[in-house]
């Protein structure tokens, strides 16, 4: 491995993702502001300094959508790798969630505006073009790990690969 790729794993960071689901719906949210913006995904972010992934996705999740959850009621189901080659610095991991039961009601933030969807018409075509290839996996039940590396517009999908 060259030394340039080696630093550039050096300055991989660490976010959490979460989708909460009831019945056949997902919750997903529009996320307002920063990284994804215009875009739907579920609730996450960065770790905070000192913060295991669990306490990371707890306090995301409440900062995002004012829901409350234990760290007993996520649902680990994968870890994904996205790799921006024409932008080394937002390499970043992230850790995937489902969460089934929590307390609270969905409201709006400053950073997303969340909107219950039937699980059979997830709007792909408005949220990152990986998802595409691994939340069907993921919410036919299946833990997953995988590697996503984006083309030179830091969007489209070069190749998705599961480990
Ligand atoms: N390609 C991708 N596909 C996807 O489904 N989710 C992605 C993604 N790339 C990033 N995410 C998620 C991970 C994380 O939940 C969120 C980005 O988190 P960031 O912390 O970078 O953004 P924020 O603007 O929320 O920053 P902070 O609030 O400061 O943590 O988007």
């Amino acid at each position: 491995m060259s030394n340039t790729l080696k630093k550039e794993d050096d300055k991989m960071y660490t976010t959490t993702l979460c989708f909460l689901l009831k019945k056949d719906k997902i919750l997903l949210g529009m996320k307002k502001t920063g990284f994804g913006q215009g875009k739907y995904n579920g609730f996450g972010g960065k770790l905070k300094d000192g913060e295991t992934i669990l306490q990371a996705t707890v306090r995301e999740l409440k900062e995002e959508s004012g829901i409350q959850v234990a760290e007993g009621q996520l649902a680990y189901v994968g870890k994904l790798d996205f790799i921006f080659p024409a932008s080394p610095q937002l390499r970043h991991d992230v850790h995937i969630f489902l969460v089934h039961t929590w307390q609270g009601e969905p409201v709006e933030t400053k950073e997303m505006k969340p909107q219950w969807f039937s699980q059979s018409d997830i709007p792909y075509n408005e949220m990152w073009q990986d998802d595409i290839y691994w939340l069907p996996t993921v919410l036919a039940g299946k833990i997953i790990e995988g590697t996503v590396i984006f083309a030179e517009n830091n969007e489209d999908v070069a190749e998705f690969k599961f480990l």
